[in-house]
């Protein structure tokens, strides 16, 4: 079964008077690992927010897993982690343990107690992003490549199908985040999920990711790293303007 995991048709979203997205068209099949990729301001949460359901298109259409977003209730299909996970409150008084079973609230609705089995499942996704054995630690006493982890958990522990993450490295230092991008390198290729990862890290596109997209308003590139790799000087004059150098900063 080839089935789109992601479906984009003739998007187009404005904030008021300003257009963000302009005839956005692409598809993401089961198993791809997507990179997205674009200048600040180029439109590309609010992608993922249309992609959520969080956002209304103004013309065009989204589907996620063969249905319209809207009525597709993705629910656990669908995992999540944003870019503010790095600013979630960490005075919080939480533990790992918490924070990964709270990705199970949407499930279980808030009253309905945890059992012994969705315990289990806490303890898996915790495994799976190798934090066992910080699990009843308080997640404001993690590092920052640790809380990330810890929130890739718990956007894992309901076991969707495709994760999104929006900017997940942003104010993580270079190791943490190579530890990162094996992690969802073993989650890809070793549990068959589906990714798409927005990113400014255009380095990062032809080690981990298997699809590339570059947008800025419009779909500037989408299909494999080695075609991007070829034509990469071309695609980011484009896409970016003249000012290459903006893609190898971080901002923080
Ligand atoms: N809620 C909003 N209301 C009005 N304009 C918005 C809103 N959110 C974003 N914008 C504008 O829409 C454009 C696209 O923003 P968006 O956040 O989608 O870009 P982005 O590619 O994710 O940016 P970055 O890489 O800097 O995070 C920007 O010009 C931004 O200022």
């Amino acid at each position: 079964m080839n089935e789109h995991v992601i479906e984009i048709r003739d998007l187009h979203f404005s904030y008021e008077e300003q257009k963000v997205l302009d005839d956005v068209n692409f598809v993401v099949d089961r198993g791809q690992f997507l990179g997205l990729v674009g200048p600040n301001g180029s439109g590309k949460s609010t992608l993922v927010k249309c992609i959520l359901g969080l956002l209304k298109p103004e013309q065009g259409e989204v589907r996620l897993f063969g249905e319209p977003v809207r009525y597709s209730r993705a629910g656990s299909r669908l995992g999540y982690v944003s870019q503010k996970a790095n600013s979630f409150n960490l005075g919080f008084p939480a533990t790992v343990k918490e924070v990964v079973a709270s990705g199970l609230y949407g499930q279980l609705g808030l009253f309905r107690r945890m059992k012994q089995t969705d315990w289990d499942k806490v303890d898996q996704a915790i495994g799976k992003v190798g934090l066992t054995e910080y699990r009843d630690r308080n997640i404001g006493k993690l590092s920052g490549g640790q809380q990330q982890r810890a929130f890739i958990a718990r956007a894992l522990v309901a076991d969707p199908e495709l994760l999104i993450l929006d900017e997940p490295t942003v104010g993580v230092d270079v190791k943490s985040t190579e530890q990162f991008y094996q992690l969802l390198t073993e989650l890809h290729r070793h549990h068959g999920l589906t990714l798409l990862l927005v990113t400014h890290d255009i380095g990062v596109l032809s080690t981990y990711v298997d699809q590339v997209a570059c947008l800025n308003k419009r779909l500037f590139f989408h299909g494999d790293p080695d075609e991007f790799a070829e034509r990469e000087q071309e695609i980011l004059t484009r896409a970016y303007g003249h000012d290459i150098q903006i893609v190898s900063h971080h901002h923080h």
